[in-house]
Protein backbone atom coordinates (compact mmCIF):
# COMPACT_ATOMS: atom_id res chain seq x y z
CA UNK A 1 0.00 0.00 0.00
CA UNK A 2 0.85 3.24 -0.49
CA UNK A 3 2.47 5.15 2.91
CA UNK A 4 1.12 9.09 3.16
CA UNK A 5 4.47 10.59 4.97
CA UNK A 6 4.95 12.83 1.72
CA UNK A 7 4.60 16.11 3.15
CA UNK A 8 6.59 16.31 6.35
CA UNK A 9 10.20 16.96 4.22
CA UNK A 10 8.92 19.58 1.80
CA UNK A 11 8.21 23.67 2.48
CA UNK A 12 10.22 23.26 5.72
CA UNK A 13 12.20 26.35 4.31
CA UNK A 14 10.45 28.71 5.90
CA UNK A 15 10.87 27.35 8.89
CA UNK A 16 14.01 26.60 9.48
CA UNK A 17 14.74 31.09 8.87
CA UNK A 18 16.97 32.01 11.44
CA UNK A 19 16.50 35.25 13.06
CA UNK A 20 19.04 37.96 12.94
CA UNK A 21 18.75 41.53 14.72
CA UNK A 22 19.72 44.34 12.76
CA UNK A 23 22.82 44.68 14.66
CA UNK A 24 24.34 41.16 13.80
CA UNK A 25 23.90 42.01 10.12
CA UNK A 26 26.05 45.10 10.09
CA UNK A 27 28.62 43.33 10.66
CA UNK A 28 28.50 41.45 7.30
CA UNK A 29 29.27 44.29 5.18
CA UNK A 30 32.56 43.06 2.39
CA UNK A 31 32.89 41.38 -0.50
CA UNK A 32 33.42 37.98 1.70
CA UNK A 33 30.57 38.25 3.57
CA UNK A 34 27.45 40.51 2.35
CA UNK A 35 24.21 40.77 4.30
CA UNK A 36 21.43 42.67 3.53
CA UNK A 37 17.83 43.46 4.55
CA UNK A 38 14.73 43.61 1.85
CA UNK A 39 11.48 43.55 3.40
CA UNK A 40 12.38 41.78 6.42
CA UNK A 41 14.59 39.39 5.43
CA UNK A 42 18.19 38.58 5.15
CA UNK A 43 20.14 37.59 2.22
CA UNK A 44 23.90 37.02 1.85
CA UNK A 45 24.34 37.71 -1.65
CA UNK A 46 28.24 36.95 -1.05
CA UNK A 47 28.30 34.87 -4.28
CA UNK A 48 25.88 36.56 -6.04
CA UNK A 49 28.03 40.27 -6.36
CA UNK A 50 29.44 39.14 -9.49
CA UNK A 51 26.49 38.02 -11.22
CA UNK A 52 24.23 40.93 -9.69
CA UNK A 53 23.26 42.53 -13.30
CA UNK A 54 23.05 45.63 -11.67
CA UNK A 55 26.78 45.47 -10.57
CA UNK A 56 28.33 44.57 -7.17
CA UNK A 57 28.53 48.59 -6.31
CA UNK A 58 24.83 48.72 -4.98
CA UNK A 59 25.08 45.19 -3.22
CA UNK A 60 27.99 46.64 -1.28
CA UNK A 61 26.25 50.05 -0.61
CA UNK A 62 23.60 48.53 1.14
CA UNK A 63 25.47 45.74 2.61
CA UNK A 64 24.83 45.71 6.11
CA UNK A 65 21.89 47.70 6.35
CA UNK A 66 17.95 47.77 4.85
CA UNK A 67 17.91 47.77 0.96
CA UNK A 68 14.35 47.67 0.79
CA UNK A 69 14.02 50.96 -0.55
CA UNK A 70 16.59 51.17 -3.24
CA UNK A 71 15.30 47.50 -4.24
CA UNK A 72 12.06 48.73 -4.89
CA UNK A 73 12.88 51.99 -6.57
CA UNK A 74 14.92 49.73 -8.86
CA UNK A 75 11.69 47.80 -9.83
CA UNK A 76 12.87 44.61 -9.62
CA UNK A 77 11.26 42.38 -11.91
CA UNK A 78 9.76 38.58 -11.15
CA UNK A 79 12.58 36.86 -12.07
CA UNK A 80 15.10 38.78 -9.88
CA UNK A 81 11.99 38.10 -6.58
CA UNK A 82 12.96 34.46 -7.76
CA UNK A 83 16.22 34.71 -7.52
CA UNK A 84 16.68 35.96 -4.55
CA UNK A 85 14.90 32.88 -2.64
CA UNK A 86 18.34 31.37 -3.76
CA UNK A 87 20.49 33.80 -0.93
CA UNK A 88 17.39 34.44 1.40
CA UNK A 89 19.23 33.17 4.76
CA UNK A 90 17.29 34.90 7.85
CA UNK A 91 14.67 37.07 8.71
CA UNK A 92 15.13 39.96 11.24
CA UNK A 93 13.54 39.84 14.69
CA UNK A 94 10.58 40.95 15.14
CA UNK A 95 12.01 44.04 17.19
CA UNK A 96 14.21 45.31 14.12
CA UNK A 97 11.29 44.30 11.36
CA UNK A 98 9.63 47.62 9.49
CA UNK A 99 6.66 45.17 8.42
CA UNK A 100 7.43 47.02 4.58
CA UNK A 101 4.99 45.16 1.57
CA UNK A 102 6.68 43.71 -1.23
CA UNK A 103 4.29 44.86 -3.74
CA UNK A 104 5.83 42.52 -6.34
CA UNK A 105 7.43 43.98 -9.61
CA UNK A 106 6.42 47.20 -11.26
CA UNK A 107 4.77 47.07 -14.41
CA UNK A 108 7.55 48.01 -16.32
CA UNK A 109 9.53 45.61 -15.06
CA UNK A 110 7.75 42.21 -15.39
CA UNK A 111 9.84 39.53 -16.46
CA UNK A 112 9.91 38.63 -20.59
CA UNK A 113 7.95 35.28 -19.52
CA UNK A 114 4.95 37.23 -19.50
CA UNK A 115 4.48 38.17 -22.88
CA UNK A 116 0.60 37.70 -22.33
CA UNK A 117 0.35 41.69 -20.77
CA UNK A 118 1.38 43.09 -23.90
CA UNK A 119 -1.03 41.14 -25.94
CA UNK A 120 -3.74 42.43 -23.06
CA UNK A 121 -2.72 45.86 -23.42
CA UNK A 122 -3.01 45.51 -27.16
CA UNK A 123 -6.32 44.57 -27.15
CA UNK A 124 -7.40 46.83 -24.95
CA UNK A 125 -5.85 49.20 -26.89
CA UNK A 126 -8.34 47.74 -29.99
CA UNK A 127 -11.14 47.91 -27.72
CA UNK A 128 -10.72 51.48 -27.14
CA UNK A 129 -10.83 52.33 -30.07
CA UNK A 130 -13.58 50.33 -31.45
CA UNK A 131 -15.57 51.86 -28.17
CA UNK A 132 -14.80 55.47 -29.67
CA UNK A 133 -15.44 54.84 -33.55
CA UNK A 134 -19.04 53.56 -31.99
CA UNK A 135 -19.65 56.31 -30.08
CA UNK A 136 -18.43 58.95 -32.95
CA UNK A 137 -20.52 56.88 -35.43
CA UNK A 138 -23.64 57.26 -33.23
CA UNK A 139 -23.00 61.15 -32.61
CA UNK A 140 -22.78 61.90 -36.41
CA UNK A 141 -25.81 60.06 -37.31
C1 LIG B 1 19.11 39.45 -3.42
C2 LIG B 1 18.93 40.67 -3.88
C3 LIG B 1 18.92 41.06 -5.34
C4 LIG B 1 18.73 40.29 -6.45
C5 LIG B 1 18.48 38.79 -6.55
C6 LIG B 1 18.81 41.19 -7.61
C7 LIG B 1 18.67 40.80 -8.93
C8 LIG B 1 18.67 41.66 -10.00
C9 LIG B 1 18.35 41.28 -11.36
C10 LIG B 1 17.97 39.87 -11.83
C11 LIG B 1 18.46 42.39 -12.13
C12 LIG B 1 18.18 42.50 -13.65
C13 LIG B 1 16.89 43.26 -13.86
C14 LIG B 1 15.68 42.56 -13.29
O1 LIG B 1 15.45 41.37 -13.64
O2 LIG B 1 14.95 43.19 -12.49
C15 LIG B 1 18.89 43.47 -11.26
C16 LIG B 1 19.14 44.75 -11.69
C17 LIG B 1 19.49 45.77 -10.84
N1 LIG B 1 19.54 45.75 -9.48
FE1 LIG B 1 19.32 44.11 -8.32
N2 LIG B 1 19.06 42.47 -7.18
C18 LIG B 1 19.12 42.42 -5.80
C19 LIG B 1 19.32 43.49 -4.95
C20 LIG B 1 19.52 44.78 -5.34
C21 LIG B 1 19.69 45.90 -4.45
C22 LIG B 1 19.65 45.84 -2.92
C23 LIG B 1 19.88 46.98 -5.21
C24 LIG B 1 20.13 48.34 -4.63
C25 LIG B 1 20.18 49.45 -5.24
C26 LIG B 1 19.83 46.57 -6.62
C27 LIG B 1 20.00 47.39 -7.71
C28 LIG B 1 19.88 47.00 -9.03
C29 LIG B 1 20.09 47.88 -10.16
C30 LIG B 1 20.50 49.35 -10.10
C31 LIG B 1 19.84 47.12 -11.30
C32 LIG B 1 19.99 47.56 -12.75
C33 LIG B 1 18.65 47.99 -13.29
C34 LIG B 1 18.78 48.36 -14.74
O3 LIG B 1 19.88 48.45 -15.28
O4 LIG B 1 17.71 48.52 -15.36
N3 LIG B 1 19.61 45.21 -6.65
N4 LIG B 1 18.99 43.00 -9.99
Amino acid sequence: MVAQDGNNTSSQHEEELKVYSLEEVAKHKTRDSCWLVIHDKVYDVSKFLDEHPGGEEVLLEQSGSNGTESFEDVGHSTDAREMMKEYLIGELTEEDKKFTKDNGPKPWAYSSSSDQNSWRWCGASVAVCVAALMVYRALTR
